[in-house]
């Protein structure tokens, strides 16, 4: 059975006739993987899913949740905590506080990767819940700037691993055509947390020890997750990678509840067949899998460029600062004003996930970067008077200005920006999959912890217009990047994504493929073929 079609005679079509039978497509149940057109689903995708499914995928996003809670906590913080900790804290100690997660998280991060393959995704995620437990006790009850810093480095491990383990493992246990809908779900759960985290601060900050109670209700989430971790399955995959092929089936059983025995085995044999693939994928080096072919390392340049490019817009200065900023500028409540920045990237994080498959990537990306670049100039130009430690001097037309830049600037970066590369592992391919999403998400913690341990320094040194400006050009090029390279890979196969980075970044070909595959899927579906 070919998959391409008599009429066309396109650069895409040799491609699409070495293709192997629609039938193998099953095979590709991977981490990343958005959803590809109904016919390449194997039959147990087709019985009902059980709610107890969706539970499952609730749960495992608490982890996303305390990603965004735990990372959005420290505005609330630096603007309450005062002398608590028996000095005032200086714009680089803060910056030391918010950056030490970042840190913690990119060690987590790869932590988390080399451990799934050997505990399980379940028992990294409940591991995850008490060190959030633990490190939150401990900085909820830290004395000196010292124990909070270490309590935060703690904090970030956890952070770290659950932002590279929560993803892998909804994308297991997800059916195929639900698996971009839930994945981006964790991205809602992480911009959720970071809100929750704005609002609770908003809610106590006038109470004695406000700032300590910001970080002891952290600990709700993870206690529900460790309350309710018996009743999750594993990974059916990484039970069939540990040979319990028993507990796999009685785990898709459970996810699956309508689907018939034959159906289970017929899921299980399409997991070992890949398990075994990848076994024999593993006996190479990571080097070979990650850098041995140049189109592995176009998409691999392609998926960690739009994740720095994520950070480096500068998004999370105001995540972490915009309460000290809005403080430095004298307005009276700071963590409102920056409670409002929270409560627009969550909302329109729904935006990304209802355009994202709809739309496409490349397009939101494109439609949405240059409004990011202008308000940030914007922004830089009116709160160009602004400097830390001094008098407030920025009039009020100005700040208003500004922060209607800043939130036309987060509604655009949460639209696509926020969520588009988390996703971007479905550029790679199978061998480098696993291997890839793991660099993917260094890159995000690396750039991040750049961009919060430099802020208040360069507000300092080279004043708003200068760092802002900084930002807005960070984003020019990131739109002349995605331009350039990033393709449009929605509705196409993972096998077939591979091949566009052989000649190069593929953004044509991409296109002529989506085209050609949107024919073949409509003559399919029409009986045709
Ligand atoms: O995708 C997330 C999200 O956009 C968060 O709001 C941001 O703080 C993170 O850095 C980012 O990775």
């Amino acid at each position: 059975m070919s998959l391409s079609h008599p009429e066309t005679h396109s650069l895409a079509q040799p491609l699409l006739t070495a293709l192997p039978p629609l039938e193998l497509y099953p095979l590709l149940s991977h981490i990343g993987e958005t959803s590809p057109p109904s016919i390449y689903t194997p039959t147990i995708e087709n019985t009902i899913t059980g709610t107890f499914a969706y539970l499952v995928v609730l749960s495992a996003a608490i982890g996303g949740l305390l990603f965004g809670y735990d990372t959005g906590v420290i505005s609330g913080v630096l603007v309450t905590v005062g002398t608590d900790l028996g000095e005032t804290l200086t714009p680089h100690q803060m910056e030391l506080i918010t950056a030490i997660t970042s840190i913690g998280a990119l060690v987590g991060s790869c932590g988390a990767g080399f451990w799934a393959d050997r505990v399980g995704r379940k028992r990294i995620i409940a591991v995850c819940c008490v060190v959030f437990i633990a490190a939150a006790c401990g900085m909820g009850f830290s004395q000196t700037v010292t124990q909070l810093v270490c309590g935060r480095l703690v904090v970030g491990f956890a952070v770290g691993a659950a932002s590279m383990i929560v993803p892998v493992y909804i994308a297991e246990i997800a059916p195929s055509h639900q698996r971009g809908m839930l994945l981006t779900l964790n991205s809602v759960a992480t911009t959720g947390g970071q809100a929750v985290a704005y609002i609770v601060a908003v809610l106590v900050k006038d109470w004695k020890y406000s700032w300590r109670i910001m970080i002891l209700v952290s600990v709700v989430p993870p206690a529900i997750f460790l309350l309710v971790v018996g009743f999750i399955p594993e990974s059916p995959r990484f039970l069939v990678l540990k040979n319990d092929v028993r507990t796999a089936s009685s785990a898709l059983g459970k996810l699956y509840p309508s689907a018939t025995a034959e159906q289970i085995g017929e899921a299980i044999e399409i997991i070992q067949k890949d398990v075994l693939a990848n076994k024999a994928i593993l006996q190479e080096t990571a080097a070979v899998r990650l850098f041995g072919k140049t189109s592995t390392v176009r998409a691999l340049a392609v998926c960690c460029g739009l994740m720095m490019f994520q950070q480096l817009c500068g998004f999370n200065a105001l995540m972490y600062y915009s309460p000290t900023i809005f403080q430095t500028l004298g307005i009276k409540n700071p963590l409102l004003t920056g409670l409002f920045i929270a409560l627009t990237n969550f909302a329109f994080t729904f935006v990304a996930v209802y355009l994202i498959d709809r739309v496409g990537r490349r397009k939101i990306l494109l439609n949405t970067v240059w409004i990011m670049s202008l308000t940030l100039f914007g922004a830089g130009y009116f709160l160009r008077n602004m400097k830390p430690g001094a008098e407030p001097s920025t009039g009020n037309s100005q700040i208003i200005m500004a922060l209607c830049c800043l939130c036309l600037y987060v509604a655009s970066y949460a639209s696509a920006l926020g969520t588009v590369p988390w996703t971007a592992s479905e550029l790679l391919p199978m061998e480098a999959r696993a291997l890839g999403a793991t660099l993917v998400t260094c890159c995000n913690w690396l750039t991040n912890t750049i961009v919060s341990v430099s802020f208040l320094s360069l507000v300092t040194r080279i004043g708003s217009w200068g760092t802002f400006s900084i930002y807005g050009a960070v984003c020019v090029l990131g739109w002349l990047g995605i331009y350039v390279a990033y393709p449009e890979v929605n509705g196409l196969p993972l096998e077939v994504v591979s091949k566009i980075f052989e000649d190069g970044f593929g953004v044509g070909l991409a296109n002529e493929m989506r085209r050609e595959f949107k024919y073949v899927g409509e003559r399919r579906e029409g009986g045709v073929d």
